[in-house]
């Protein structure tokens, strides 16, 4: 692939944008972003200096493969209008929550190339993770080389179609809870007497140390925490309120109506 196109290049749009570009895997001369916006347009110019339009018409037209990060419910009446300017060797990539392959085949045709991702705001970052499914039109190289894209800003893992709701509940909505975790954490701090910019350094970094750990050691979270937790020392009077408080019991319910909501939105 040596064009690609976003449709859309707001919050997620962005996010991606720059992770590929900070990657290197292509050159800004070789993507263009669509939107309504000029303020997004401008924004996007500024930061990577990408081809911008308000015409999404220019994306389809001159792009090997472009991707759609447009809300879901704008997907249809934006490009349905559009639809006979893609091209069967076309790669189409939605990132649209709940928006399911046959439905995007249903807007551009059941014999065109769809990948369906649904990635996370940490890809601006390097830091990404996204679920990867796609329809039967695209071969296993177009979905490695789209996975690659995904990779060049994180993880990315190829999941069945059934699993990118859950995939939605605790990756693609996931930085919003651990962003509440963090301030509220710093918020503890602050109360304790820390200075704030010093709060939120000391719980981000708590976070992304323990994420590492995890990542890195193979070992079970909770012999992790165990670690953590000295007899009849200060860590196991905080769990002991988490415990109480419900943590857990919070967090899988918030998951599983944010997993919920996926499905509804594709109903
Ligand atoms: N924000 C997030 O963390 C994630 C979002 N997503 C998905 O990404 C998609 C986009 O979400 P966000 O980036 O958060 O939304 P956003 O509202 O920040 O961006 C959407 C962009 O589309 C533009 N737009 C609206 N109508 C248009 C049209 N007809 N033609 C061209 N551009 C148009 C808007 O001006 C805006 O800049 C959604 O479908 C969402 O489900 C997926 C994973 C994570
Ligand atoms: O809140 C949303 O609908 C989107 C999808 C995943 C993250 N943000």
């Amino acid at each position: 692939m040596k064009t690609l196109g976003f449709i859309g290049g707001g919050n997620m749009g962005s996010a991606m944008l720059g992770g590929i570009i900070k990657a290197g895997l292509l050159k800004s001369e070789d993507i263009t972003v669509a939107d309504l916006s000029q303020a997004a347009l401008d924004k996007v110019k500024e930061a990577h200096g990408v081809n911008v339009t308000t015409d999404s018409a220019d994306v389809i037209k001159n792009c090997d493969a472009f991707i759609i990060a447009l809300k879901p419910h704008i997907v249809a009446p934006a490009l349905k209008p559009l639809a006979e300017l893609v091209r069967e060797d076309q790669l189409i990539i939605s990132i649209a929550a709940g928006k399911q392959i046959c439905q995007l085949e249903e807007i551009f045709g059941s014999d065109k190339k769809i990948v369906r991702i649904m990635p996370n705001t940490p890809a601006l970052v390097g830091e990404g993770m996204a679920g990867i499914c796609s329809n039967k039109n695209v071969s296993a190289e177009e979905l490695d080389e789209v996975k690659k894209i995904f990779e060049s800003f994180g993880e990315a893992e190829i999941v069945t179609e059934k699993l990118i709701d859950a995939v939605t509940g605790v990756s693609g909505s996931g930085p919003a809870y651990v962003f509440m975790f963090i301030e509220a954490m710093a918020d503890a701090a602050v109360l304790e007497g820390m200075p704030r910019p010093q709060a939120y350094k000391f719980a981000a970094q708590t976070v992304l140390g323990s994420a590492k750990m995890v990542m890195e050691t193979g070992m079970h979270p909770g012999a992790l925490k165990d670690m953590v937790c000295s007899p009849a020392g200060t860590t196991i009077e905080a769990v002991k309120v988490l415990e109480e408080k419900g943590l857990r019991a919070a967090v899988i319910e918030a998951i599983h109506e944010c997993t919920k909501k996926s499905i509804e939105l594709s109903k």
